[in-house]
């Protein structure tokens, strides 16, 4: 998959040199089952049309320039873990548009002349509630106006688990809560982060990518993948420790690593106090860890 980054003003070389595509459009963190169905037909259209499959992102997200809502700063897939699950996905192109104040002023009509026909896109697909352009004026049903019969469009409608609209804001509030078990719901998987693992026997640390979302403090079960091995451990989210280092007490000791490249996957929330606290009520116990 080829990665293009995309500066304000975009760069005429770019768009002559780009490549006749389907274009997936959308922030996509966390890459859902609702984004995920979005990269599907869009693979199809690609296949059926012979055309590449790209995708537009943006980076940061649009919350941290546009003074609406809260800001969004740690993402569920940083922008390196979302480039992996594209390539995945058989995403061919993945732009990413540095997002700023002058790109969030582009009126809708003009960042569909600049970045979607001039793009040399010809078909657009998108969910049931994207928006584009100066405040958001640019709706799905826009879309078609503003293509002016260059590219034809695509609205993927509204993607429900639960009777839930999945998504991303659901996903940041469930991890925020705690729930990481409910994750799986909208996912399709545990929410996951991408570390290298350091240490040995029980206790390793797992450094992950500082921009990662969080779930909130508390102890939390966690499975960490590792060269084709599952090891069951528990890892502790506080206030207190580093938010790119995680903390993993495994439940057996065979694990080495250095610098070892490994998955941790969030599977229960267990409770919300502090790990000396359990370990003390542990060992009170004779319990061991
Ligand atoms: C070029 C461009 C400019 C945008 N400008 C604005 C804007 O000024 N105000 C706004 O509310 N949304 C604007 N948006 C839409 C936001 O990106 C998006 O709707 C909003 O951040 C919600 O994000 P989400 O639906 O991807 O979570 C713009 C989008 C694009 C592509
Ligand atoms: N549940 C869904 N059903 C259909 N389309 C979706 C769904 N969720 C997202 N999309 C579409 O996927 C693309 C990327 O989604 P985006 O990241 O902007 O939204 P989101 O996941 O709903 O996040 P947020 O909760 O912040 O709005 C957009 O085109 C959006 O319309």
């Amino acid at each position: 998959m080829k990665r293009i980054h995309i500066d304000f003003p975009i760069d005429a070389k770019i768009q002559e040199n780009s490549e006749a595509c389907v274009m997936a459009l959308g922030f996509f963190d966390g890459v859902h089952l609702g984004h995920q169905e979005i990269i599907k037909q869009a693979r199809q259209i690609a296949d059926r049309k012979n055309l590449k499959l790209a995708v537009m992102t943006f980076f940061p997200h649009p919350s941290s320039v546009i003074p609406k809502g809260p800001t969004v700063t740690k993402y569920l897939t940083p922008l390196p873990v979302k480039m992996k699950i594209f390539e995945l996905l058989g995403v061919d192109l993945m732009y990413v548009v540095e997002f700023n104040a002058q790109v969030a002023k582009i009126p809708h009509d003009k960042f569909v002349d600049d970045y979607l026909a001039g793009l040399h896109v010809r078909h657009v697909i998108a969910g049931f509630d994207y928006k584009y352009g100066f405040k958001g004026k640019g709706s799905m049903e826009q879309m078609v106006i503003d293509s002016a019969d260059r590219f034809e469009v695509t609205t993927v409608s509204k993607f429900t688990r639960e009777q839930q609209k999945v998504g991303s804001t659901l996903l940041r509030e469930l991890l925020s809560s705690g729930k990481v078990e409910k994750v799986r719901t909208y996912l399709g998987k545990d929410y996951e982060m991408n570390g290298l693992m350091n240490g040995q026997g029980g206790k390793v640390e797992v450094m992950i990518d500082s921009d990662y979302f969080l779930p909130c403090s508390g102890l939390y079960e966690v499975t960490v993948h590792y060269q084709g091995i599952r090891a069951k451990g528990v890892c502790e989210i506080s206030s207190q420790i580093a938010n790119d280092r995680l903390q993993v007490r495994l439940f057996h000791e065979s694990l080495i690593g250095h610098d070892q490249p490994v998955i941790v996957a969030w599977n229960n929330f267990i409770a919300d106090f502090d790990m000396e606290e359990f370990h003390a009520q542990a060992n009170m116990l004779d319990v061991s860890l």
